[in-house]
């Protein structure tokens, strides 16, 4: 028998062809030897499908989450990994959807974006979720302000590439934002005197960087309002699949393996034209090459974010005053809040655009009888204040060009005092008959 011991690896990336992962090659030396005394090889080689993958994309509040939580919760017959990435410090996100997956099937990465300084982070995951779950489909959700474009790249072309196959970059819009910032004002008026790139960029980014376009809130506009924003964004992006949605209520065979994505066809628009320029020539894209902050969300968007915590609980009437005049810089805030009078619920909290929502999220475990109080407190590990127990508001905000110590200020004005939590009435938020309060 004669093998040589020359072998080759043939590694077929293309969409659908099962790819040779290279961890899984394993090699053994056999003692017997050919004539020309040249060790034989036998091979033995796990085969492994590559995963498609349904990258998100979106501005802060577009919807996002609520897609992507009706997704992984309709009936289908996928096993869906999910990686949910956000930009502060606690991953709201993450903790909305963790119910509904299978923990090894979920990885949140936050505090930072995954285009930018958490791009390890994501590539060390990916590859870990490829080699230890034996997934049909994953979803991405970046941050409402990473540039998906990096995280294209990376599964095209980065290390987890060999595991992934892009099935569909699907961008969520805000219909009500879009036709507020881009329709009413037209697009184009962008005259900044500070460089700074406006927001609706963001948007317009989006909507050229993708294959499929989900109209999202379609119950914020009316008709007329909702032509003009797909018209508009037709006129942006024509080669992609529109769907108007509420609530992002689409049926996962819509949006999930269709393999929309296509280079050949996103290549005549601006923003895929640069990629597989880069790919083609090797260029860097320096725009995104800061492995270690926020740069590139600074210079383009002078978008930030910070954390508001504090166990004591907020003056719902204080509250509700401060998220109707929100500054106009303010472009984000999502959270859980302890509000005075509520003493058993959290509420989760979610601020985009003109909206505020605040609805139920669950009983807080200090409301529970003590033995259960004590289960919770035995199989997790919760932070307990002496007073409040776990009871407690934790929010992210999220502002271009906000003045982070002011607002901070605002938000310290809003907690109660010890004596005047005690004077708050029983029904604080006499409204909150339905799920949410819509300021
Ligand atoms: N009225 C209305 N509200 C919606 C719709 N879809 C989502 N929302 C609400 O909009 C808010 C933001 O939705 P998310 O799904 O958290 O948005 P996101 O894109 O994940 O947000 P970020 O992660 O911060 O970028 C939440 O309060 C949702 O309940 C919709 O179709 N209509």
């Amino acid at each position: 028998m004669s093998l040589g011991n020359e072998l080759s690896t043939l590694l077929l990336m293309k969409r659908g062809v099962t790819a040779l992962n290279p961890i899984y090659l394993s090699f053994f030396t056999m003692t017997e030897h050919n004539s020309r005394d040249l060790p034989i090889y036998i091979v033995s080689c796990c085969m492994q499908e590559v995963i498609p993958v349904t990258l998100l994309s979106g501005t802060l509040g577009a919807g996002k989450t609520t897609f992507l939580k009706q997704i992984i919760t309709c009936e289908h017959n996928y096993r869906m990994g999910v990686v949910i990435n956000d930009v502060g410090e606690i991953n709201v996100d993450a903790n909305l959807i963790e119910r509904h997956v299978e923990s090894d099937e979920m990885i949140e990465l936050s505090n930072g974006c995954i285009c930018c300084s958490m791009r390890g982070d994501l590539e060390d995951s990916l590859i870990e979720l490829a080699t230890t779950e034996e997934l049909d489909h994953l979803l991405i959700e970046p941050s409402g302000i990473s540039h998906p474009k990096p995280v294209a790249k990376e599964l095209i072309q980065g290390r987890s590439s060999a595991y992934y196959d892009l099935d569909s970059i699907i961008t969520i819009v805000d219909a009500r934002n879009f036709y507020d910032n881009l329709v009413d004002k037209k697009i184009g008026t962008d005259g900044n005197s500070n460089n700074k790139k406006p927001l609706p960029n963001q948007m317009i980014d989006g909507i050229e960087f993708c294959d499929t376009i989900l109209i999202n809130k379609k119950d914020l506009v009316n008709q007329i309002e909702l032509t003009n924003v797909t018209e508009t964004i037709e006129n942006i992006q024509s080669k992609a699949e529109i769907k108007v949605t509420e609530f992002g209520d689409v049926e996962p065979k819509e949006v999930i393996n269709t393999g929309r994505f296509d280079p050949e066809d996103v290549a005549n628009s601006p923003v895929w034209k640069q990629v597989l320029h880069e790919k083609e020539t090797g260029a860097e894209d320096t725009r995104n090459s800061d492995q270690g902050n926020h740069q590139h969300l600074s210079d383009e968007y002078s978008i930030d974010s910070f954390v508001f915590q504090c166990h004591q609980p907020m003056d719902p009437k204080r509250l509700a005053t401060t998220l109707k005049s929100l500054p106009d810089e303010i472009l984000r805030i999502k959270g859980r809040v302890h509000v005075a009078g509520i003493k058993d619920y959290a509420l989760n909290l979610s601020v985009s655009g003109n909206h505020a929502y605040l609805d139920v999220s669950g009983r807080w475990i200090a409301s529970l009888p003590q033995a259960r109080q004590n289960n919770y407190q035995e199989t997790r590990e919760i932070e307990w204040h002496e007073t409040w127990g776990d009871r407690e508001t934790k929010i992210v905000i999220i502002g271009q060009d906000m003045d982070i110590n002011s607002f901070k200020q605002t938000l310290e004005n809003c907690v109660c005092s010890s004596t005047d939590y005690e004077q708050v009435s029983a029904d604080p938020f006499p409204q909150t008959e339905g799920e949410f309060i819509n300021f």
